[in-house]
């Protein structure tokens, strides 16, 4: 591909050289240039890619973007160079125009908010798949192209990656996506060059400060998707805002886009789009009934908790706002999976129910619990910790919530990264009564002593590492799963119970 042919979607910038080079591949990284590249230099918080611009043009690279000017180095070398304003912007529109533009070819639907997304995703995911057949899946888990699904490195990969992905999700006959967006995605431009039809916001609560330090700036991220949005005219269909009217920020966002995009309101607030009324919740599920455009419909869903109700309740609105059937949507609900690490539950032969969760804010943590308190007969035991090297801020908080929730907690680490795994802990119990907890910093341990504390009726929550199947430590990464360790303690457990 020609450059002038990647630069045609670019804002303002000043091209020095030929633009009829071509171009053989996109790249950001100059350990990977290869002859024929295009390197685009990207300011980064480990390391400032500008600086590796003699290396990309030593590699054989024909074009350079960058947020600087043209150098002598790349005149004398006939290198083509591409001053921006934003070079992570440029590379996302480069990648878009590079594979296509994929995603006006399928309906987009990007999920953001602090919780949620995950589940929104799938759920999102799994109604598109059986009404269209083939759906791709971009998240924290995994990714799905349509024809295989591969761990995810990131919620919302890198833009290089991301469009690629897009491009086999068309080739393999995907007519919708159902994605995250996460907060330092939009910071730094991932999505940039993606065209969304439904974008949907599921709520705001303290995450990632270590990140974007103020609750606003946090916000103010979350607020770019739904800019891009409105300011969007190569979508084939008209794009779509769906907000959680329930949630503070979701009033504001909503408020903020009226009249300047198509806004489709959701929760149980009066004047919401899509409203839920009555909500029943049981071991196994949830109903509600669903009041949309004047009719009523009864909603079932196989997940537990009042917030799988509005996880539920974004996805049905997102897929009737691609075009989905509302009744086609709503029976389709039944059928959605179990997604992993998200309150799935073991059951003890012996009685007790054992939950892994991958709460790990302070609302997500106070939801969960509060969730599984109203189901439990008997204690609710709390299991978690919290990361290392991220938002400090919100570990006392997550320790007040857990101990105000429960009958009994053990904090333990979670991934403490470089950090001391004791100084976490402390940090964590500053915000619990004395007396209202037990630490056992080995997560193992502490999984093994929860379970055998666990008697008929009781309920054990693992809060905090979900699906995950490694612990990363000041060491490195070791293999470790929550189900694992679940499931090695349940059979010990019913041995020891049996023999
Ligand atoms: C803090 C952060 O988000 N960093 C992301 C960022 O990396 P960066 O630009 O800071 O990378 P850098 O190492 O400083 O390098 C700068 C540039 O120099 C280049 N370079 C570097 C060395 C070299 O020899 N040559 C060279 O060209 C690099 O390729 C890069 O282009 O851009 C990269 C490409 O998009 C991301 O992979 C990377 O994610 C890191 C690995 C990460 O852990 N991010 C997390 C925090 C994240 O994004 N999480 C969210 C989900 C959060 C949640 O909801 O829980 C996610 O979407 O996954
Ligand atoms: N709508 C919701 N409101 C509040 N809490 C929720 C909601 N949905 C899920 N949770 C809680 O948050 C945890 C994470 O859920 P999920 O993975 O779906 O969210 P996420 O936004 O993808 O999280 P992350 O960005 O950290 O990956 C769940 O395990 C559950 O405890």
């Amino acid at each position: 591909m020609k450059l002038l042919t990647l630069l045609k979607d670019l804002p303002k910038h000043t091209l020095t050289g030929s633009g009829q080079v071509k171009i053989s591949h996109l790249e950001c990284d100059s350990r990977r240039v290869l002859p024929g590249s295009c390197y685009i230099a990207l300011k980064g918080t480990q390391a400032d890619g500008h600086a590796f611009i003699p290396e990309a043009i030593r590699r054989g690279a024909c074009a350079i973007v960058a947020e600087s000017p043209c150098t002598q180095e790349a005149r004398d070398g006939k290198v083509s160079w591409v001053e921006v304003n934003d070079s992570r912007l440029a590379v996302s529109l480069m990648g878009a125009a590079w594979n296509g533009h994929p995603s006006r070819h399928m309906s987009m639907i990007g999920v953001t908010g602090t919780n949620g997304k995950t589940t929104t995703a799938y759920i999102a995911h799994s109604l598109l798949k059986q009404s269209w057949l083939r759906a791709g899946l971009i998240g924290t888990i995994a990714y799905d192209n349509g024809e295989e699904i591969t761990p995810s490195t990131h919620t919302t990969p890198g833009p290089l990656e991301l469009e690629h992905l897009l491009k086999e999700m068309l080739e393999n006959g995907c007519r919708g996506v159902a994605m995250e967006v996460s907060s330092h995605a939009l910071d730094q431009e991932r999505v940039a060059g993606i065209n969304f039809n439904v974008g949907i916001f599921t709520n705001l609560t303290q995450d990632h400060l270590d990140y974007h330090h103020t609750m606003e700036n946090y916000f103010q991220a979350k607020v770019k998707l739904f800019e891009q949005m409105a300011a969007d005219t190569k979508s084939r269909r008209k794009p779509v805002a769906v907000i959680n009217i329930d949630d503070a920020y979701g009033r504001r966002l909503a408020e903020m886009f009226s009249g300047r995009m198509a806004v489709k309101t959701y929760g149980s607030a009066l004047g919401a789009d899509f409203r839920m009324l009555v909500h029943h919740a049981t071991a196994r599920g949830s109903e509600y009934e669903l009041e949309y455009k004047g009719k009523s419909y009864l909603v079932r869903v196989p997940l537990i908790g009042k917030f799988n109700m509005y996880n539920s309740l974004a996805a049905l609105a997102a897929v009737i706002c691609a075009g989905i059937p509302v009744r086609d949507a709503i029976a389709s609900l039944q059928n959605i999976p179990q997604v992993p690490g998200r309150l799935e539950l073991f059951t003890h032969p012996g009685g007790a129910q054992i939950f892994i969760d991958y709460a790990h804010t302070p609302d997500a943590l106070e939801n969960v619990c509060k969730t599984l308190k109203e189901l439990c007969s008997r204690r609710l035991i709390t299991v978690f910790g919290c990361g290392g090297n991220r938002d400090k801020g919100k570990r006392p908080l997550m320790g007040a919530v857990a101990a105000r929730l429960s009958d009994a907690c053990i904090v333990t680490s979670d991934n403490p990264r470089s950090e001391e795994p004791l100084s976490i802990i402390n940090q964590i119990t500053a915000g619990m009564p004395e007396g209202r907890y037990a630490i056992i910093p080995d997560r193992a341990r502490a999984i093994a002593t929860a379970i055998d504390q666990a008697r008929l009726g009781d309920i054990v929550l693992i809060a905090g590492k979900g699906h995950e199947n490694y612990q990363e430590l000041s060491t490195g990464r070791i293999d470790f799963s929550d189900a694992k360790e679940v499931r090695r303690n349940m059979r010990i457990k019913d041995e020891f119970t049996q023999a």
